[in-house]
């Protein structure tokens, strides 16, 4: 836990560093990976599970008996939570659709966009120390309304070779097309190359660890695109002195849980306030299953105390969090002070499991200050816009002196004699 108090402004650059690994090591671990995957496809997937998931597996491919298996094994109570949580993500991300939009720029010069699926999309599952099926939700759903017609899934299995049965309901559930048990770096270079059994995709989603966050930025190289880098989780909360200290421990803690090299934030202008949630951090954290965790997380999190609640804007624009909760007084009058972040969460009551479950905004997000430049998923990732143009005669005449003056300056006669032809013939038959 390091705890600053009042940090000059200059001090504000190193509040804001992550707690990543090695990136040389990593990536040079990672190369070996689609290396290898890229000459022996399934043998050296096979290789990786074993080494990396202590998993002898034999066929990569979900069977559809094995999908019928799982229906059996959830609860009527988690598929009812499930329901919800989907209903309500379709709910938020149809309402991205855009209408087309046909504009004239200039009299009979109209232009539009129409949006069309990527045809193929790998998305990535992360299983390695919690079974993330909510994931499945937050990437089928706007795969699925964008038109996506191939969705395979990847993710990791356990020792027995085999998939959280929630992943496979819901992937089933959600309309993945074809499912396949392997995780980490391997599966990222095997949607990226393909093999004998998995499909090369166009672009690949996901969150995942280091390694898996790694091979994404690395399957770019390889003309695959990707959504983002969404590796480990974050939270940044800002509180003021009306804010709970137990809510804001419980969310802080809601991340620091992820994994071991998770990072929290917390910035607060008041010292009492500071104080109490910090103790409240420190007692929650013992009843946590995965305490070793989070208590891992924790070491590494960032406790900063402030002079006013603008300076808390600045230190969390610059540190451009996954997710920014902000628990002040009339919080929505403070957004316009936001540049950076993937998705905020307002007020004190809007926590940030809301968000990661069940709310219908979507859980896949920038980390590692990738908030920045990046958003998040939305229907948007699934779908590439083509734009079109329709000009008549009547548009060529008012447009192409135009196009041939610049064409002219750039020196491409070609480009000018395109725009030449056509008026000539125009003129010719006027
Ligand atoms: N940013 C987001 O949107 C978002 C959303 C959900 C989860 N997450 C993050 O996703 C991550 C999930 O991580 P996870 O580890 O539980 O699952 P994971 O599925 O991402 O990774 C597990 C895989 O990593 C590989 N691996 C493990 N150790 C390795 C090693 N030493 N060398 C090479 N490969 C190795 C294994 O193949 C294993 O299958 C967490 O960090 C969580 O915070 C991020
Ligand atoms: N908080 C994660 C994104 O960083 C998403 C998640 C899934 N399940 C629980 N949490
Ligand atoms: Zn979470």
């Amino acid at each position: 836990m390091i705890i600053t108090k009042y940090p000059q402004k200059s001090d504000w650059k190193n509040l804001v560093q992550r707690p990543t690994l090695e990136k040389q090591n990593l990536k040079s671990l990672i190369a070996e990976v689609f290396d290898n995957v890229s000459k022996n496809g399934d043998e050296a997937l096979r290789f990786y599970s074993k080494k990396f998931d202590s998993a002898e597996i034999a066929d990569f491919r979900v069977s559809r008996n094995e999908i019928e298996t799982v229906k059996s094994l959830i609860s009527n109570d988690l598929k009812k939570a499930i329901q919800q949580a989907k209903s309500n993500i379709e709910i938020f991300h149809a309402s991205q659709k855009e209408p087309i939009n046909k504009i004239e720029t200039t009299s009979g010069v109209t232009c539009w966009r129409e949006s069309r699926g990527i045809e193929k999309v790998g998305i990535y599952i992360p299983s390695g120390t919690a079974p993330l099926f909510s994931t499945v939700l937050m990437l089928a759903i706007p795969a699925k309304l964008a038109g996506c017609k191939e969705i395979i899934l990847c993710s990791p299995p356990n020792e027995k070779g085999e998939i959280n049965p929630t992943i496979l309901y819901v992937a089933e559930l959600c309309g993945v097309t074809e499912i396949f048990k392997v995780g980490g770096s391997q599966a990222i270079a095997a949607m990226t190359f393909g093999t004998e059994t998995i499909s090369q995709v166009y672009k690949i989603f996901g969150p995942g660890n280091q390694f898996v966050t790694t091979a994404k930025e690395m399957a770019t190289e390889f003309g695959v695109a990707i959504d983002m880098p969404a590796g480990p989780s974050e939270v940044l909360v800002i509180a003021d002195e009306q804010a709970i200290p137990a809510f804001c421990a419980a969310d802080l803690l809601s991340q620091a849980e992820h994994g071991a090299d998770s990072q929290v934030v917390f910035i607060s202008d008041n010292q009492k306030f500071f104080e109490e949630t910090l103790n409240e951090l420190k007692s929650q954290l013992q009843n946590l299953p995965r305490k070793d965790l989070a208590e891992k997380a924790i070491e590494n999190s960032q406790f900063i105390l402030v002079e006013n609640l603008s300076e808390a804007f600045e230190i969390s624009n610059l540190y451009a969090p996954e997710h920014l909760i902000l628990a002040i007084e009339n919080s929505e009058d403070w957004t316009s002070k936001i540049a950076n972040a993937g998705s905020v969460f307002l007020g004190n009551y809007s926590c940030e499991s809301a968000g990661d479950y069940a709310s219908g905004t979507n859980h896949t997000l920038p980390t590692n200050s990738f908030s920045r430049s990046y958003s998040g998923v939305s229907l948007d990732s699934f779908l590439k816009k083509i734009t079109f143009q329709n000009i008549t005669k009547q548009g060529i005449q008012k447009l192409g002196k135009t196009i041939e003056i610049m064409a002219e300056a750039e020196g491409l006669f070609a480009h000018k004699n395109a725009v030449t032809l056509r008026l000539n013939q125009i003129n010719q038959n006027n």
